[in-house]
């Protein structure tokens, strides 16, 4: 049985490059096809930031990883917007491309299919722009501590959380996932709305060297765990991967997306 600390240790094999490799390039990440797993998971974004109600002044993306796509369609309505993630080898990948360093991963198909979703006419450099501008802290984050974010930051409640496969990916069984979610909801308002993407039903992925466990959750899973921690459940959608997509790096059998609100009085 792992436990938290055999997990974290695991994580130090993780490789950042061989993770966007086997994620975020095609297959996974074909733009040309709407039934891809990349383009749903960014069109279940902005249509939720669409309708406007998702806004305030922080939004905080709980266990960023090396990535931000899940952010784009966000930067629009909040004012600032915070990243975290437990590796500093990701928070390093996260800060060399808010300062564009040469390099770095690509994210500018991303950029353009967001732009293109969101039918604004924005051109996807002024977007990039944008998110570096709102994005003003790359935190360390550890979700099995009841103050995720350590009792140091000074930092109120957000508005909103986002959350892109990580409480599944970090949690060596249903329980510590749905500790992890309770520890996670400290962070925000009541009322403030909770984006998550995750992993249905995977239990192990690869990143270059490390193997790591996933504790296999699904849809009812994943609900029950929202409302218990005293969410109202606003929209759930989930995505079968279709055989092409299983490419080895995982058995993940589909993705997740929820719209979960914070309930006021709890
Ligand atoms: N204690 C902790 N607290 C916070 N974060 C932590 C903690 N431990 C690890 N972390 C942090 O959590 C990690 C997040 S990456 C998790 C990857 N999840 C699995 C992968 C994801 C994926 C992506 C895309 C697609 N697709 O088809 O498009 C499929 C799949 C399915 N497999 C990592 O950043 C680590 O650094």
């Amino acid at each position: 049985m792992t436990s938290i600390g055999a997990l974290g240790e695991n994580y130090q094999k993780f490789n950042p490059r061989a993770y966007l490799q086997n994620n975020y390039m095609p297959p996974r990440a074909d733009f040309s096809s709407e039934d891809c797993a990349v383009p749903w998971k960014m069109r279940c974004l902005a249509e939720a930031f669409a309708t406007g109600e998702i806004r305030g002044r922080t939004l905080i993306d709980i266990g960023s990883g090396p990535t931000i796509y899940q952010l784009l369609s966000a930067c629009d309505h909040f004012e600032e917007i915070i990243l975290t993630d437990y590796l500093e080898v990701n928070r390093q990948v996260l800060r060399r491309w808010l300062h564009e360093d040469p390099g770095g991963f690509d994210w500018s198909p991303y950029f353009k299919h967001a732009c293109s979703l969101e039918g604004k006419g924005e051109h996807w450099k002024e977007k990039a722009q944008k998110l570096r501008e709102k994005v003003k802290r790359v935190l360390p984050i550890d979700i099995h501590q009841a103050q995720p974010l350590g009792p140091s930051t000074l930092l109120e409640p957000a508005d909103a959380l986002v959350s892109a496969f990580c409480l599944e990916a970090s949690s060596p069984d249903l329980e510590s996932f749905q500790r992890a979610l309770a520890n996670v909801t400290t962070l925000l308002k009541p009322g403030g709305h909770f984006l998550m993407i995750g992993a249905l039903e995977e239990s192990y992925y690869l990143a270059g060297e490390a193997k790591l466990q996933v504790v296999p959750v699904t849809e009812a899973d994943v609900k029950e765990t929202l409302v218990r921690s005293g969410y109202r459940i606003c929209q759930f959608r989930a995505y079968i991967m279709p055989p092409s997509l299983k490419i080895g790096v995982d058995d993940v059998r589909g993705i997740f997306f929820v719209n979960a609100q914070k309930q006021e009085c709890q």
